[in-house]
């Protein structure tokens, strides 16, 4: 087997969120008193260790605010762990969440063409490829559009279509269950299912543990930014249950 993802003692931190919110009343009381309040920082990650074999699906589950999302981000490199390592072999898609990875001051169609080349998409195929993503993401509309004019699910539902279309080597899903109207969710379902049947490696974040169940083969559970249990999928979820039934 080929080893395709790799993280050793990822550690995340990340400023908290009274720190992004400017005001500028209090930080002038704040210099007039002298005081200079030390950046407080939360850690959000921790010693986080796992490989991910070629062709493996793993589920990650966990409460909200778990860490799961920013796991997600570190090892599609959008974030930088504080410290330790991430590797990734082979392709990877872009994470398919609300939004993530486009540029939106560009168009829809510049975007899918900017991920074209980076994920190699051949030169003759792109406009074929362009044409069955905005078909897929039901946006033919707005090919023209700056992304910031999208709304979100529109945004979303751009970004599965984009990273199944290319069958890349390694798939990171966030909450893709989530995205769209029924109509799109299945149509989204019968495009998983083409891709689970093939030796794409999944990383698949998803509160929906039914759906972890049917389609991984591992699991691993997020509890506070860190690996509280990490097994078969049944064993997982039965421990990760079990907790929340405790709580
Ligand atoms: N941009 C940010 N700046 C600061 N803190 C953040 C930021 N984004 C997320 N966090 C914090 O990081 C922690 C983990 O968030 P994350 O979104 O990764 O959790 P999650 O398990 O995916 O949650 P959910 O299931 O609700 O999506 C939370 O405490 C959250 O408040």
């Amino acid at each position: 087997m080929t080893e395709v993802i790799r993280l050793d003692q990822v550690t995340l931190y990340r400023r908290t969120q009274e720190e992004f919110s400017y005001d500028l009343k209090k930080t002038i009381l704040t210099f007039l008193e002298g005081k200079y309040r030390q950046p407080t920082k939360k850690l959000i990650l921790d010693q986080i260790n796992f490989t991910v074999e070629a062709g493996e699906k793993i589920g990650i589950i966990g409460a909200n605010g778990s860490g799961k999302s920013t796991l997600l981000k570190v090892i599609c490199g959008i974030l930088q762990p504080s410290s330790g390592q991430v590797r990734v072999r082979g392709d990877i898609a872009p994470l398919i969440e609300l939004g993530a990875g486009f540029d939106p001051e560009l168009s829809v169609i510049d975007n899918i063409i900017l991920y074209g080349v980076m994920l190699g998409f051949p030169r003759q195929e792109m406009k074929d490829r362009v044409t069955s993503i905005l078909e897929f993401a039901e946006l033919k509309d707005y090919a023209w559009a700056p992304v910031k004019a999208l709304s979100s699910g529109m945004t979303a539902r751009l970004g599965f279509a984009i990273a199944t279309d290319v069958e890349p080597d390694v798939l990171i899903l966030d909450e893709v269950l989530s995205v769209g109207d029924e109509s799109f969710k299945n149509k989204c379902q019968r495009r998983m299912d083409k891709l689970w049947g093939h030796n794409t490696t999944i990383l698949v974040v998803s509160h929906g543990l039914e759906f972890i169940k049917q389609s991984c083969d591992r699991a691993i559970w997020l509890d506070r930014g860190k690996i509280r249990f990490a097994g078969s999928t049944d064993e997982t979820i039965d421990c990760y249950l079990t907790s929340v039934q405790q709580s």
